[in-house]
Order: C-alpha cells, then sequence, then structure tokens
C-alpha cells in the first residue's frame, strides 16, 4: 500500500527498508515482497504520481522539466568551466516512480562492450551482457505500438520480452513525413549513417527506430509497472511518500564491519524526525544524486570533506561522490518545408486541442508518445582519434562515441517556423564530476559538479560530432525539406565549433557512477560486484550511482536491469539464510 502519512503506517520495524522509490527502488521493493516472508519498507522523499497527467502523457514530458517544480528536486550544476563558466539544470524527480516519471522515456540497452567493461573491472562476469541480458527481459514487457501499424522492418521481435513488468514499444507513426526522410537518408549513405534493425541487441552501431517505455500510449514507470495493482496490494509492501531520508543511524561495528540498524528521516510537515529500523538490510536506491549525500551525512564518505562540516566519520570512503559521469548535448537545428513538425501542434491552438481530445478518447495519436522518432549510434573514425593522439575511450568496437536523437522539433526554432533538430551526445566522456556536500544540514542541496567537457578528447569528440551531423543531412533527401540551419556551423573553424558546444551544451540527464562498483580486492570504489558498500554489511545500494562508467546510451533500462540483478543479489544472501 501507498501512505501518504507517516501516522497510517502499521509501523516502523521491516526487514528491508529502501530508501528512494525511483527507477532502481521500485523494483527492488516488487522482487523482494515475492517472498511473503520478507517485509519492505520504501521510503520516496516526492510526491504520487497518481493523476499527474504531465507524467502520464507522453508528449507532455518537457512540461516536467519546468523548473521549479514539485516533481522535482530542482537542482542545478556549480559553473562548469567547461561550458564557459555556466550551470546547467541537472534536473532529478520528486515523485514516486523517480526519473522513469518525467524522463525522455527512450528506451536503449546500450552496447554489450560495456557491460563486458563493467565485469572486467568488477572481477565478477555477473555484470556481463550475457548475463544481464536475461535482467533486461524481465524487466520488459514488449507491448504493440497503440497505432497499431505494421512494425516489420522496425525491431527484431526475437530480442524482446511481451510477459516482463515494464511496457515497451514502438511510438505510433505520427511523423510519418519526416521518418522517411530518416529512413531514405540510410539508403541514400549507408556507409555514414548503417541502418538497424534493433539497436537494442547489444550492437546498436548505425540507424534505428526509437523504442520507449510507453505502453497503451500511458508512460510506463517505475511505479505504475513495478508498483502496479497486481503488486502494490501485497500486505508485506509498505511505501511512504513525502519521507525524505537523513542519515543512517543506530551503527555498529561487527566482525570489523559498520552496520546500521535505522533510517532516519523527516515526513510531511512534520519538524520532528522519526526513524524506521531494517531487521536485514537497508538499501539506498536514492539515486546519482541522493545516494552519496545520504552517505555522506551518514558518515560514509571522505574524512577529510566530512570533518571539515564536523560530521564523524564512520567509514572513511574517498570515492563516495566522486567518478561523477554524464553526458554532455547539444543540437544542430535547421528550418523545414513541412508542416509535420511538433510545432505545428504546439503552436496551433486548434490542432493541439485536438489531438489532446484524440488522447483522452483513445490515448491514441501524436500526445501517445515522445518526440524523437530515431536514434544513430556512431564511432568515430579510428585514424581521426588516432592522429590527434587520443585513445580510443569507449569498451570496444561495436560501442558508439556518439548518438544523434531525430526529432520534428527544435527549441531553438523562430516562432511560427516549423523546424527539426539532430540532438547529439557525447558517449564516452573521460572527464569526471562529482557529488558532495558543503553542509551538515542534510536537508540542504548537495553540491552537483558534472564535470562536463575538461578533457580535450570530449570537446574534440563534440566537435567531430558536429561535422559528422552536417554530412548525414547533405543526403540528397533532405534537400529540398531543408530550408535552411538555425545557426550555420557549415563553415565554422574547429575553434568557432568549440565554443557552440561550450555554449550551448547541457546535460542529457544520464549522471551516473557517484557510488561505483569496484572488484572487491580494489582500493577504490563505494561498493563491491555485489553491490554491498565496502566495509559495512547489511547496506547496499541498487540504482544507477554504481555504474562504474556511464553506459554508451540511455540509463533508464540499464538501471532496470541493474536493480532487477541487485534485487536478485539481495534474496540470494538472505533466502539461503532461512
Ligand atoms: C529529465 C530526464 C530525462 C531522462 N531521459 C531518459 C530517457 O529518455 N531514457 C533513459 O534511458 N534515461 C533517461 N534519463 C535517465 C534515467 O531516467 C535515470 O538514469 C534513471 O532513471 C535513474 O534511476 P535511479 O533509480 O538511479 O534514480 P531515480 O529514478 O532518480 O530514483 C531516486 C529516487 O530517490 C528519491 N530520493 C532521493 N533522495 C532521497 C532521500 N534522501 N530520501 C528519500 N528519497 C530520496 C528521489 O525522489 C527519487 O524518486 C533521464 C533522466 C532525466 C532526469
Amino acid at each position: 500500500k501507498v501512505y501518504e502519512d507517516v501516522s497510517e503506517l502499521p509501523g516502523l520495524s521491516y526487514d528491508f527498508v529502501i530508501v528512494g522509490g525511483g527507477t532502481a527502488g521500485n523494483v527492488v521493493a516488487n522482487r523482494l515482497t515475492e517472498n511473503p516472508d520478507f517485509s519492505v519498507l520504501v521510503l520516496e522523499a516526492g510526491v504520487s504520481n497518481e493523476g499527474v497527467i504531465d507524467s502520464i502523457i507522453p508528449f507532455f514530458v518537457e512540461n516536467l522539466l519546468m523548473q521549479p517544480n514539485i516533481y522535482e528536486w530542482n537542482y542545478t550544476t556549480v559553473p562548469q568551466t567547461g561550458l564557459n563558466g555556466r550551470n546547467v539544470g541537472n534536473p532529478r524527480a520528486h515523485i514516486l516512480g523517480g526519473c522513469s516519471a518525467h524522463n525522455g522515456m527512450i528506451y536503449t540497452r546500450g552496447p554489450a562492450d560495456d557491460y563486458n567493461r563493467f565485469a572486467t573491472v568488477t572481477s565478477d562476469p555477473g555484470w556481463s551482457w550475457n548475463r544481464l541480458l536475461p535482467y533486461f527481459l524481465k524487466n520488459e514487457k514488449w507491448t504493440a505500438p497503440v497505432d497499431h501499424h505494421d512494425t516489420r522492418g522496425q525491431y527484431d521481435p526475437a530480442l524482446h520480452n511481451l510477459n516482463g513488468v515494464n511496457s515497451v514499444s514502438l511510438n505510433a507513426l505520427s511523423w510519418p513525413v519526416f521518418s522517411q526522410h530518416i529512413i531514405q537518408s540510410t539508403k541514400e549513405i549507408p556507409d555514414e549513417l548503417p541502418f538497424n534493425l534493433d539497436m537494442n541487441s547489444g550492437k546498436p552501431l548505425g540507424l534505428g527506430w526509437v523504442q520507449s517505455t510507453i505502453g497503451g500510449g500511458e508512460r510506463s514507470t517505475s511505479a505504475t509497472s513495478y508498483l502496479g495493482p497486481k503488486f502494490i496490494q501485497r500486505r508485506n509492501l509498505h511505501v511512504l511518500l513525502h519521507a525524505q531520508v537523513s542519515k543512517l543511524v543506530n551503527s555498529s561495528h561487527k566482525n570489523g564491519k559498520l552496520a546500521f540498524g535505522g533510517v532516519e528521516f523527516k515526513q510531511g510537515g512534520a519538524s520532528s524526525l522519526f526513524i524506521a529500523t531494517a531487521a536485514k538490510e537497508i538499501i539506498l536506491s536514492a539515486g546519482s544524486v541522493g545516494t552519496p549525500a545520504v552517505l555522506m551525512h551518514s558518515g560514509i564518505g571522505n574524512r577529510k570533506t566530512l570533518s571539515n562540516l564536523g560530521i564523524t566519520t564512520l567509514l572513511d570512503l574517498p570515492s563516495v561522490g566522486q567518478n561523477a559521469t554524464d553526458h554532455p548535448a547539444f543540437g544542430v537545428d535547421w528550418t523545414v518545408n513541412s508542416n509535420q513538425t511538433i510545432a505545428s501542434l504546439t503552436q496551433n491552438t486548434t490542432r493541439f486541442n485536438e489531438a489532446f481530445a484524440q488522447w483522452n478518447r483513445s490515448h491514441t495519436g501524436p500526445f501517445s508518445g515522445g518526440g524523437t522518432t530515431h536514434s544513430a549510434w556512431l564511432r568515430l573514425d579510428h585514424q581521426i582519434l588516432a592522429s590527434n593522439n587520443f585513445t580510443d575511450p569507449s569498451s570496444g568496437p561495436d560501442s558508439p562515441h556518439i548518438e544523434v536523437t531525430f526529432t520534428p522539433g527544435s527549441f531553438a526554432a523562430p516562432p511560427g517556423s516549423n523546424s527539426i533538430s539532430a540532438g547529439i551526445a557525447v558517449l564516452n566522456p573521460i572527464s569526471r564530476g562529482s557529488v558532495t556536500i558543503n553542509s551538515s544540514n542534510p536537508f540542504d542541496s548537495p553540491i552537483i559538479d558534472v564535470g562536463f567537457l575538461l578533457e580535450a578528447l570530449d570537446i574534440f569528440t563534440g566537435r567531430e560530432a558536429i561535422k559528422k551531423v552536417l554530412r548525414l543531412f547533405q543526403a540528397p533527401t533532405w534537400q529540398d525539406y531543408l530550408i535552411a540551419p538555425i545557426e550555420d556551423l557549415s563553415d565554422s573553424s574547429d575553434d568557432e565549433l568549440d565554443e557552440y558546444i561550450r555554449n550551448s551544451a547541457a546535460s542529457a540527464f544520464h549522471l551516473v557512477g557517484t557510488a561505483a562498483m569496484s572488484a572487491r580486492d580494489a582500493d577504490y570504489g563505494v561498493v563491491d560486484p555485489d553491490l554491498l558498500v565496502k566495509g559495512a554489511s547489511r547496506l547496499r545500494i541498487i540504482d544507477a550511482s554504481v555504474f562504474p562508467f556511464v553506459i554508451s546510451g540511455h540509463t533508464q533500462a540499464p538501471t532496470y536491469a541493474v536493480a532487477e540483478r541487485g534485487a536478485d543479489l539481495v534474496k540470494m544472501a538472505w533466502e539461503s539464510k532461512v
């Protein structure tokens, strides 16, 4: 059951307390409560997802990103040196379902090579692609697109599972003219832009149709799926909203390891703090910002940072909050000779109201999907990297360096015009940032530094990506369709391209790595390959913060897979003790 007020909870003693009812936390809550002997409490700081129309209707995704709003933690980064001193938004969801309830819904597993690299750095083959694939499938409930169009040639059914939990589908064909041009370009310039039937095979290179976490025209989130009606009625599963965890308490040491018996939180408008106790484990699933912050306020982190703030260090783990990695993203936009664009809907009240009415009637039409229709996963030329003395940062030959998303709309477009955009993300940044704290008050915001474009390779990759994208749009199919670039970069020097990137890049919202896993005997890292905090017992982290590297793809499907495997690790640890 989902509770709005702590006074309604039957008690505050559970086997497992999960901090954060986000993308990963709700998976873990669901899987653990499959065992009727395990009781689980999820503490979620955010609000209910019920009836939040901007979260439910896929097309309204942008509304949730307008800061400030109550569905958001409303974070921004510190000024970014690599972005000419700008600070950029770093949205994190403050709603049951976490980022799965406000993200762009794009479903990508990423390259097999990335997971094989996870397995190598952790010395645990359990994190390899072959071993994680069953967990991706366990998460996925493949669903037909709402317009029931013929999807042959748009995905590979053999790679998908009809019987998982979280809906994934192709979008309805709302932008056919735009899509035709994209597919035609793969035929005209197949060497530059090969078609890939399904980017979720573990070999994503090429261009393919976007798959999204959408089912029946509604967004599918970890709250609507893993806490859906058939699960949330379990007697052993309790979720408490408006419950922000301050720190872990009741510490003790056993066999040289630190353990905590409880979790302290504030709830609703109450000024007093409450403690929930966990007889078996505390699981941190507060995400790449929340998890390191809770650790530090609990006395786990860099001794120097903590003592400067007057926090007693219980476990000196300097890697907490370090290794923050995110994809810098920017775009190239054109005005176009077509009125089949997002602007034609958003700038025309009659058409907007028609689309809204259609969605309300049947959950179909353009509001049933996000805007991006296709993604291309591309590599930089090997020689270009070598001749500029760069080492290939990717995890392997089937792993891309850049993503190009294709959307029939652009924020940069002049009002009244029709436009499209090619969004670019640098997928293997070698720059690193951090998430830390500068106050001993756990309710103060953490300090987020995404470390964008500090390293020469990252800005080089961005610059080469723009050149590549400009070449892609020279394919013959685009010539009558494009009117003009919104910012003409075709004759720009390398320095000018760098400035364009530094002045326009923002986050692709894929922050990971702030409580990264490492091999059991490594002298860095925050969790071991079983996701247990190093030096602690009965304390696990299961969310995107444990990724040692950012995936060369979007991060929600990888987070779901890590959560599914993480839940299995917890079950294996405790079911064998029964
Ligand atoms: C705007 C945006 C768009 C994105 N678009 C895409 C996309 O299209 N495709 C894709 O694959 N990925 C996308 N991502 C990334 C992806 O959604 C995230 O990487 C992933 O969902 C992270 O999951 P998580 O479980 O680690 O954290 P979250 O889902 O953020 O869950 C953490 C939860 O913990 C709660 N919490 C935090 N601190 C506390 C505390 N102290 N006490 C109690 N609760 C707490 C939060 O409120 C939140 O609900 C996007 C992300 C954002 C922000």
